[in-house]
């Protein structure tokens, strides 16, 4: 398959200056485009580090000693930063953080990239009410960024980021400020975008895996297992302190298998296997 199709991940290590040890440890792994990735992993295992390698923020921001390849899409990080950044958008953990700080209302600061492009204003208004709509922050356009809650802030980071239409999203924990109702919108609208490949950081393993094609298991920096979220939790080993989604949990309890004798990890699964034994 060509290059420009796919997200290419070849013996990535990653230290950061003055780090004893490396943060990412030979990743590897090779991902289509248009697929939903899903990054789990205990504290300081290295999902925001991985991030930051996919959104080009190290080398390019972070300065930290990094090798291997990276290339999304056919861009490089390191030798096509314009057009690779041209291509993502990506939410840090700090939401915040990365507001212009400039735009003295929600519709400003969803407008500013856009603005900076030197779009037509009736495109920008159009492209911010849409994005406003899909963020469910209409009846906040008027307001100051600074007046915002940290769900409704996280909100705004997810906005800026797909303003631009990126065709790479990088997302570490957007939903972690999010009350649970906002959560739900977020992972349902999550389950509508098309035609973006998405990397997600997220503790939310069920929401995760009613809308991931793949799950990426991180561990002391490695990447121990990559696969569907079927295999990866029905392969689960003890010592990775990982979580099983509550479909595979209450399955297990009641013992209701799938055809295949895999337990279920998605509502939709769930139901077949109660299905099945009923
Ligand atoms: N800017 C930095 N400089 C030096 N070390 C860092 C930096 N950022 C992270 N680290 C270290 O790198 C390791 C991996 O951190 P990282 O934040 O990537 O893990 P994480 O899995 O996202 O953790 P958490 O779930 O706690 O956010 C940790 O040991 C952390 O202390």
């Amino acid at each position: 398959m060509d290059e420009d199709k796919r997200i290419i991940l070849k013996d990535i290590n990653v230290r950061y200056r003055g780090a004893d040890d490396f943060q990412l440890k030979h990743v590897n792994a090779t991902v289509t485009a248009g697929k939903i990735i899903g990054i789990i992993g205990n504290s300081h295992s290295g999902k925001s580090t991985l991030c930051r390698v996919l959104g080009g923020v190290i080398p390019n921001i972070i300065s930290a000693e990094i090798d291997g390849t990276c290339n999304l899409l056919g861009y490089s990080p390191k030798d096509d930063w314009q057009a690779f950044n041209a291509s993502t958008g990506v939410v840090l953990q700090n939401p915040a953080g990365q507001l212009s700080g400039l735009a003295d209302t929600v519709a400003d600061e969803l407008a500013f990239d856009l603005v900076n492009q030197g779009l037509p204003a009736s495109f920008i208004n159009k492209r911010v009410a849409n994005v406003a709509a899909q963020m469910g922050l209409t009846a906040q356009l008027g307001q100051s960024p600074e007046s915002l809650s940290g769900g409704q802030m996280q909100r705004l980071a997810i906005g800026t980021a797909i303003v631009t239409q990126p065709k790479i999203l990088i997302m570490d924990d957007p939903t972690s400020e999010m009350d649970p109702v906002g959560r739900k919108q977020f992972f349902g609208w999550l389950d509508t975008v098309q035609d973006t490949t998405v990397f997600i950081v997220s503790s939310e393993i069920d929401d995760l895996c009613e809308v991931a094609d793949s799950i990426w298991i991180l561990k002391d920096g490695e990447l121990i297992v990559h696969g569907s979220p079927e295999k990866v939790f029905n392969h689960l080993s003890a010592q990775w302190r990982i979580p099983e989604p509550t479909a595979y949990q209450l399955a297990q309890r009641m013992n209701w298998r799938l055809d295949d004798n895999r337990y279920p990890v998605t509502s939709a699964e769930l139901k077949e296997a109660f299905d099945a034994q009923n």
